[in-house]
């Protein structure tokens, strides 16, 4: 189990991390999200032991991940850039890697580079960004590392790349009981894949919940008024309009469900739809801002 306590981190004078708490059971997909600057890779290269927590601590069945670097050998990193391993073939990396990781499997990982035909004897640069980034999730899951930390892995890929990462993904995680926590922008991957949802805002966490409880901790309506939207339910604090065109209004509610809605519905509206809800949704509704009126 992986365990986030009370992870502070400030760099150049700015605080990036505020009292970051998390815990991840094995056998879990856990998608990170948030806006851009809101701390994910710092929060990720911390977990993975790159930086120190400034406070705090990071845990990994009990070990304390900083304090006894032994224990990084059950946990890979997949950054968001292959920058560093640019200049180097296939085989080197292989090689730099199976020195690392104890439990390397050399032979999987070739075997994976057939099955997503890669080629074996050619230096990183020449790959594409794609080729690149399937050959980062195979060298990492090769290192039979219980705890995979990916950041942005999707990044700028085709969406058949993109399904094959994924689908490797899950397959990995059916097959062993490993712990994946993945940084994206891409919400509708953390919905088809992951089990927790963590949404990061300002460098604290602002909600760590099942894909399901979050879902079903939200509604979205949209409603028509005579005029404009009745101050009432305007000033609801657990309402967010998300979109308005005229007087039709998309309303998120979060929590209280039943008991909002029958506010909303004794403001007479002239017409109530429930709509289908995406994670999208949630996160605009959560971590978009003051103002969410398009
Ligand atoms: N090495 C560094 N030097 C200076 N500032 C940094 C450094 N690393 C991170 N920061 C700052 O910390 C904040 C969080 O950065 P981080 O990369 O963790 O965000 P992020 O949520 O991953 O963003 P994105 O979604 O855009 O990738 C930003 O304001 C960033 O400028």
């Amino acid at each position: 189990m992986l365990k986030v306590s009370n992870v502070s981190k400030t760099i150049e004078g700015k605080i990036v991390l505020d009292n970051v708490n998390l815990t991840l059971e094995p056998g879990t997909i856990a998608g990170l999200v948030g806006r851009n600057g809101v701390g994910k890779s710092t929060l990720l290269r911390v977990i993975s032991g790159i930086l120190d927590p400034d406070h705090g601590s990071v845990t990994y069945n009990e070990t304390d991940i900083h304090h006894n670097p032994q224990i990084k050998q059950r946990m890979t990193y997949v950054p968001d850039s292959t920058e560093i391993l640019k200049g180097y073939s296939v085989k080197e990396i292989v090689m730099l890697y199976d020195a690392i990781y104890e439990h390397f499997d050399v032979m999987y990982f070739y075997s994976l580079l057939d099955r997503f035909k890669l080629p074996k004897n050619k230096k990183l640069r020449t790959f594409s960004k794609g080729m690149k980034a399937l050959f980062l999730m195979i060298l990492s899951f090769s290192t039979k590392a219980e705890l995979i930390i990916l950041d942005e892995p999707t990044n700028g890929l085709d969406p058949i790349v993109k399904r094959n990462i994924l689908q490797f993904i899950i397959e990995e995680v059916s097959e062993r009981q490993l712990c994946v926590l993945i940084s994206t922008h891409h919400l509708e991957e953390v919905e088809k894949m992951a089990d927790v949802l963590i949404m990061i805002k300002e460098g604290r966490i602002e909600s760590t919940t099942s894909i399901e409880d979050a879902k079903s901790s939200f509604r979205k309506v949209q409603v028509v008024y005579k005029h404009s939207l009745p101050e009432k339910i305007a000033h609801l604090r657990n309402v967010n309009i998300l979109n308005q065109t005229g007087r039709v209004y998309t309303l998120m509610i979060k929590g209280n469900i039943e008991a909002t809605l029958d506010k909303i519905n004794q403001e007479n509206p002239l017409f109530i739809e429930e709509l289908p809800m995406t994670l999208e949704d949630i996160f605009i509704s959560s971590l978009g801002g003051e103002s969410h009126v398009s």
